[in-house]
C-alpha cells in the first residue's frame, strides 16, 4: 500500500501479487498487494464473496487442498508460501494468528476453555502444565476475564466472553500479527464496541500488527489506521482510514461507506441502502472493470477497460476511471429505515 516506506528491516507482513484460484476455477484473490507493520492496523473491507476470507486463509496456508496460490506472503521477510510445513505450523501461532467470527463454532464445546487456550502453549512453547496454566490465567485477565473462568465450558460464557477467549487464544504464543476475520459480527453493538476497544488496546500495548477483515467499513474505519477495499478478489481502493471512509474515490468504496454509517450515528437509520446486485461469480468475471455492471457512474469504456490502482488523494489510491477527481453525483437510493446491524 502506498504509505510511507519503512526503512529499518522487513515489514511484519508484506503481501505481493497474491493470486488464489480454487479447484473449481474461482479466482477468489487476484493480484493483491498489501502490508502491515508493527503497531499498524489495516482494515480489509468488502461484501460477502469479495475474497476477504480467502486472503486471510492464504496468509497462514489454511486454504483447502486444490487451491492454487501464487505471489509472496512475507512474514518478517520470510515467505510463508515456500516454508516447510513444520515452520508453517510454528508461524501459525507465534508469527501470526487468526481470530475467526463466531467463537461458539471455533471453540470445542466439550473442553474447558483453559485447556483450549493452554493447548498451543504446551505444543508450541513447550511449556510445563503449571507454566501453561499460569499463562492462561494471565491471558484471561489480559482480555478482561477473571483467571478462574479457565474452568468454564464455552456454553457457560456469553458471546462477548467467548470472543474474548478467542482473542486470548490468539495471543497464547505471543504472535506479532493478529488477523481478525469479522471478529465482532455475531455480537450486539455494545459488546462489539467493547471487543473492538480491547483489540485496539492489545495491539497498542504489545506493538502488534493487526489485519482486521469486515464487511462493515464503519467498524473498520473506527478501529484501523488504513483501509483496503476489496471487490471481486482485488483491492480497488486503499488509503488512510478516514480518507477512504469519508472521501471514497471508488464508487464501490463510496457505496460501502454509505451502507455502513458510523457506529452510534443517528443519521445511520436514514443512510442509503447498499448497492443492488451481488459481487460477480469469480469463475465468470465481467470484462473490463469487474464492478461496471453495478456501477452507477460507469462510462462506456469501463465495460472493456480494466483500471489499475492510481493516485486519488494523499496516500489514497483507487482503481477507477474517476479516481483523479471527486466522483460524479450518483443516483440516490431509497432511504433505509432499519437500525444498522453489526
Ligand atoms: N473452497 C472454495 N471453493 C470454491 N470457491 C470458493 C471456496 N471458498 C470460497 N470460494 C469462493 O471464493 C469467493 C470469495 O470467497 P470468500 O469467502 O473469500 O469471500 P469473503 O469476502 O470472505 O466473503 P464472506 O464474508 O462471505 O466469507 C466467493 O465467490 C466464494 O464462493
Amino acid at each position: 500500500m502506498n504509505d510511507v516506506q519503512k526503512t529499518d528491516g522487513p515489514r511484519l507482513l508484506d503481501v505481493r501479487d497474491l493470486e488464489v484460484t480454487y479447484a473449481n476455477g474461482a479466482a477468489a484473490v487476484r493480484g493483491v498487494n498489501l502490508h502491515v507493520d508493527a503497531g499498524q492496523k489495516l482494515g480489509v473491507a468488502g461484501e460477502s464473496g469479495c475474497g476477504k476470507s480467502t486472503l486471510a486463509l492464504a496468509l497462514l496456508r489454511l486454504l483447502p487442498a486444490g487451491a492454487k496460490v501464487s505471489g509472496q506472503i512475507l512474514l518478517d521477510g520470510e515467505d510463508v508460501l515456500t516454508m516447510k510445513w513444520g515452520r508453517v505450523r510454528a508461524v501459525r501461532w507465534a508469527g501470526a494468528s487468526i481470530v475467526f467470527q463466531g467463537a461458539m463454532h471455533s471453540l470445542n464445546a466439550v473442553h474447558r476453555i483453559g485447556d483450549q487456550i493452554a493447548e498451543p502453549i504446551l505444543l508450541h512453547r513447550k511449556a510445563t502444565q503449571a507454566g501453561a496454566e499460569k499463562k492462561v490465567g494471565e491471558l484471561l485477565e489480559h482480555v478482561g476475564l477473571p483467571a478462574a473462568r479457565a474452568a468454564a465450558y464455552p456454553h457457560e460464557l456469553s458471546g462477548g466472553q467467548r470472543q474474548r477467549v478467542m482473542i486470548a487464544m490468539a495471543l497464547a504464543c505471543d504472535p506479532r500479527l493478529i488477523i481478525a476475520d469479522e471478529p465482532t459480527t455475531a455480537l450486539d453493538v455494545m459488546i462489539q464496541a467493547q471487543i473492538l476497544r480491547l483489540i485496539e488496546q492489545l495491539v497498542a500495548e504489545q506493538d502488534l500488527g493487526l489485519m482486521m477483515i469486515s464487511h462493515d467499513l464503519a467498524v473498520l474505519s473506527d478501529t484501523c489506521d488504513r483501509l483496503a477495499v476489496m471487490y471481486a478478489g482485488r483491492v480497488v481502493e486503499e488509503g488512510p482510514a478516514t480518507e477512504v471512509y469519508e472521501r471514497a474515490r471508488h464508487p464501490y468504496g463510496k457505496a460501502l461507506s454509505a451502507t455502513f454509517p458510523r457506529i452510534g450515528d443517528p443519521a445511520s437509520r436514514f443512510a442509503p441502502r447498499g448497492l443492488p446486485g451481488d459481487p460477480p461469480d469469480p469463475s465468470a468475471l465481467p470484462t473490463g472493470c469487474t464492478f461496471h455492471p453495478r456501477c452507477p457512474v460507469a462510462l462506456e469504456s469501463c465495460s472493456t477497460e480494466d483500471q489499475a490502482l492510481r493516485e486519488a488523494g494523499p496516500h489514497h489510491r483507487a482503481a477507477c476511471v474517476h479516481a483523479g477527481a471527486p466522483l460524479p453525483a450518483q443516483p440516490t437510493a431509497a432511504p433505509a429505515t432499519a437500525e444498522r446491524t453489526p
